[in-house]
């Protein structure tokens, strides 16, 4: 049988560590002395004090090896929103999640963070200020969001303050920030394309977008107050920027800051909805011959035509949380990091 090293506080493993918000975490772990163990199926990048663990997650003996020594585990591994192959998703998000849970206690691991999402409670339809207990969504938007519940309900329940496994989950939204591969790409391919012309609904949804430095520090927050005695056992909290901001004026600093034109012209909210439900029907009955990518999918159109905006007071009251950066300072730095994205550029 195979030694087990001594767990260390300050020994973590970031699963999902290559990705958009995994290398923003292990880059602000490392800058606050921790060493890092990055279990990934890709390496994006190398940095002093990271290892990498080359792997599927739903591979439990390859996760085992990574988590050798390893006292806090943040997951934040999932396939991409955009995509719509349920059964990837339902492996990933769900099984590999139970695999995980299954490594981190045979490997002695004490505190798992799962990096969840807000959308767990969102169906299509306004929520404002949403709290922490509205209940999941019945009807889940996409087989994203679906697995996303799974997987939140999984981790939690797996809290056991007798074993001394301890899990939390962090609901962040609409997470942006230098090196996101999709929100800010996404926009300015569409822009490209002259698809930006137009503002869905009258333009007044609020909703959140939370710069991934945000996002990191409720991460480390709840990961450094999870404690067998804290209120965080087995609770999921909303991390947001804090400042609610009407969505189409959010693309449009984007769009404007980049060189781009912002979107003026309005149309009603469920004409696209049922002419981007019309474009998903037929992208799926023409799948076998044809690979159609719609811009404005179901989803996208409900999240660009709502509120959806949530309270994070749960997480300032439980573990001290406050916003390091400012929504507009993180548009700024978000613009400025995407010389290559700019109109001509
Ligand atoms: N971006 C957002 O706005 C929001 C994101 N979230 C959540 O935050 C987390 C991180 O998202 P984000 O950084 O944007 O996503 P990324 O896709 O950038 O990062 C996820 C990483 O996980 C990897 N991965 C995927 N499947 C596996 C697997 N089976 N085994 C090991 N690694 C795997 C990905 O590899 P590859 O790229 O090759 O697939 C990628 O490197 C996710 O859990 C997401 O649900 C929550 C709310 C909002
Ligand atoms: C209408 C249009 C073309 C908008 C372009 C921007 C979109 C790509 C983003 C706007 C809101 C974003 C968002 C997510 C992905 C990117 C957007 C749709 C998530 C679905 C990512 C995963 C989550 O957990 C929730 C996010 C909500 C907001």
């Amino acid at each position: 049988m195979a030694t087990r090293l001594r767990p260390s506080s300050k020994r973590c493993a970031v699963i999902g560590g290559s990705g958009f918000l995994g290398r923003h975490l292990v880059e602000q772990l490392i800058a606050r002395g921790y060493s890092v163990s990055v279990f990934d199926i890709r390496q994006s990048y190398e940095l002093p004090g990271v290892t990498f663990h080359l792997g599927d997650l739903c591979d439990k003996q390859a996760l085992l090896s990574a988590l050798q020594g390893v006292s806090l585990v943040f997951h934040c591994a999932s396939p991409a929103p955009s995509s719509d192959d349920r059964a990837l998703f339902q492996k990933v998000n769900m099984d590999g999640t139970c695999t995980v849970l299954q490594a981190c206690r045979e490997a002695g691991v004490q505190k798992l963070v799962l990096t969840s999402s807000a959308s767990v409670v969102f169906e299509g339809r306004d929520i404002k200020d949403g709290k922490e207990d509205l209940p999941y969504a019945k009807k889940p938007i996409d087989y994203y969001t679906e697995t996303k519940i799974q997987q939140e309900k999984l981790v939690l329940a797996a809290c056991d303050k007798e074993k001394g496994f301890l899990t939390v989950a962090i609901r962040p939204h609409g997470i942006f920030g230098p090196r996101d591969p999709q929100l800010v790409p996404t926009l300015v391919d569409a822009a490209r394309k002259g698809k930006m012309k137009f503002i869905i609904g009258d333009g007044s949804n609020l909703v959140d977008f939370t710069f991934v430095e945000n996002v990191v520090h409720g991460h480390i927050l709840a990961a450094e107050r999870l404690r067998p005695e804290s209120p965080l056992c087995g609770q999921a909290y909303h991390i947001t920027n804090d400042e609610p901001v009407h969505f189409w004026d959010f693309m449009s600093q984007v769009l404007v800051g980049l060189g781009y034109d912002a979107p003026r012209y309005h149309l009603p909210y469920w004409l696209v909805y049922g002419l981007a439900l019309l474009l998903w029907l037929l992208a799926l009955l023409l799948r076998p011959i044809l690979q159609l990518q719609p811009t404005f999918t179901p989803m996208r159109v409900a999240l660009a035509g709502t509120h959806h905006y949530y309270n994070c007071s749960r997480a300032k009251e439980d573990m001290g949380y406050k916003p390091l950066v400012g929504l507009q300072e993180a548009i700024t730095r978000t613009v400025e990091s995407y010389p290559h994205l700019r109109q001509g550029g």
